[in-house]
């Protein structure tokens, strides 16, 4: 069994990049860029006011004296002539500075007399005048690949004057459940040996957060020939086919076998974690294929962590992106660890990382309560309020 270090490591080196693909920017949104964004041109792209009021040449003007209003300057709309000592434009927010204008007087400081204007004192001492270039120049990277755009990305994509980027495939996954127990949710309680069919929703959900997108979820019937029909048909359909439950040691767990006939390689088969130990990764007909464990929290651990890199992977960014380890500090004892490396579902509360109570790797309550997951490498001593852990946000 190896660790769960080398399994991220495996994952690291063989999970290459799908091709990317032009997008308009209005769609642009949760993808990963595929080329970096680079600035068409400066931002501002000339000098700019930042305030409503009077542009002025700061040299030759004081506190009373009356200037003349020769003009009017307006984002999208300048002042094509110079502004002389003793004269004044009339200027908004966003418009350019006229020539020999360095300084803007806010209107609240204005006294406007028909064509002229005198200005109260104590007018300073903000200039409000944006250079040009003050935010990025011509050519400047405003955005590099890998980079996931988000809602403050996007606004810097469009700032950089592209209608176009390039961004990397979304990855299809594939999720398919076992268990003959599971029923659709809304309909266990119709069956007395039925639960709730949870895991593959949350899967699904995880991955498209993730930036893929799911092109098929369903519960596979619990027999071979079936199971193996099926994975061929989402093998065709998919870059990443999970398969959640049927992965421990029962003799009607078909999650590996049922990937045989195509042909499956196993990158890992068991990882020395906990919760998680009998996720495993295979490839097939050139197809990711990820095998969770069925206990709910389980799942949810083993594809925060590995589908999460594969996913990462695929769409071109490094796993250290997706799986950012912070230091924080625990708000509660915590007892030592096994052999195992441990992921222990935690919560924020305001001094610290809280662990919840049930640890159990079938539950799924605690799954809504969890925000952090602290890991623990094997054989950790116990830790008090106070101390430090390795946390993730789950
Ligand atoms: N003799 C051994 N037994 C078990 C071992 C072992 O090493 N030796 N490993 C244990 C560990 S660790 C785990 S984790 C589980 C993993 O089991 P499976 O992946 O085979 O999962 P199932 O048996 O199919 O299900 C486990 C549990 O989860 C429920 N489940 C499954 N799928 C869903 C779903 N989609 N939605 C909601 N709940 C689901 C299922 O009903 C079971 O209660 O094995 C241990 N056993
Ligand atoms: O490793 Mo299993 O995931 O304990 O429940």
């Amino acid at each position: 069994m190896i660790s769960f270090d080398q399994a991220l490591a495996l994952v690291e080196a063989s999970v290459a990049s799908l091709p990317g693909e032009d997008v308009p920017l209005a769609e642009a949104a949760g993808r990963v860029l595929a080329v970096p964004v680079f600035a068409r041109r400066e931002a501002p792209f000339s000098d700019v006011a930042a305030m409503d009021g009077y542009a002025v040449h700061d040299g030759s003007t004081t506190a009373g004296m009356q200037l003349a209003v020769i003009g009017e300057s307006r984002a999208g709309a300048g002042f094509s002539g110079a502004v002389q000592p003793g004269q004044a434009i009339r200027i908004f927010t966003g418009a350019p500075m006229p020539k020999g204008a360095d300084r803007v007087i806010m209107q609240e400081y204005a006294m406007q007399e028909g064509d002229t204007v005198r200005f109260a004192e104590g007018y300073g001492p903000g200039w409000h005048v944006r250079a040009a270039g003050s935010d990025f120049s011509a050519g400047d990277l405003l955005l590099d690949v890998g980079t996931r755009l988000g809602p403050r990305a996007i606004v810097a994509a469009a700032a950089a004057d592209q209608a176009m980027l390039k961004v990397s495939a979304q990855p299809k996954v594939a999720i398919i459940g076992t268990g003959d127990e599971l029923a659709p949710p809304g309909e266990a309680h119709l069956r007395a040996d039925a639960i709730p069919e949870s895991v593959t929703y949350g899967i699904a959900a995880l991955a498209k957060q993730a930036g893929a997108r799911v092109v098929a979820r369903m519960i596979g019937e619990d027999s071979l020939p079936a199971l193996e029909r099926l994975a061929g048909d989402m093998l065709d359909k998919a870059d990443v086919v999970i398969v959640t439950g049927g992965a421990s040691v029962g003799e009607r767990d078909f999650a590996k076998p049922m990937f045989a006939p195509h042909g499956m390689e196993l990158l890992f088969s068991k990882v020395a974690m906990k919760p998680g130990k009998p996720v495993w990764l295979g490839r097939a007909k050139g197809k990711w294929v990820l095998g969770l464990p069925g206990n709910p929290t389980s799942a949810m651990v083993t594809a925060r962590l590995f589908l999460r890199a594969l996913l990462a992977g695929l769409q071109g960014q490094s796993i250290t992106q997706v799986l950012q380890w912070r230091a924080l500090p625990l708000a509660c004892q915590m007892p030592a660890t096994g052999g195992r490396e441990t992921f222990i579902r935690a919560r924020w509360d305001a001094d610290g990382l809280r662990s919840l109570s049930n640890q159990d790797s079938g539950v799924q309550l605690a799954l809504a309560q969890a925000d952090w997951l602290i890991r623990s490498a094997p054989n950790s001593p116990a830790l008090d309020v106070g101390g430090m852990v390795t946390a993730l946000e789950f």
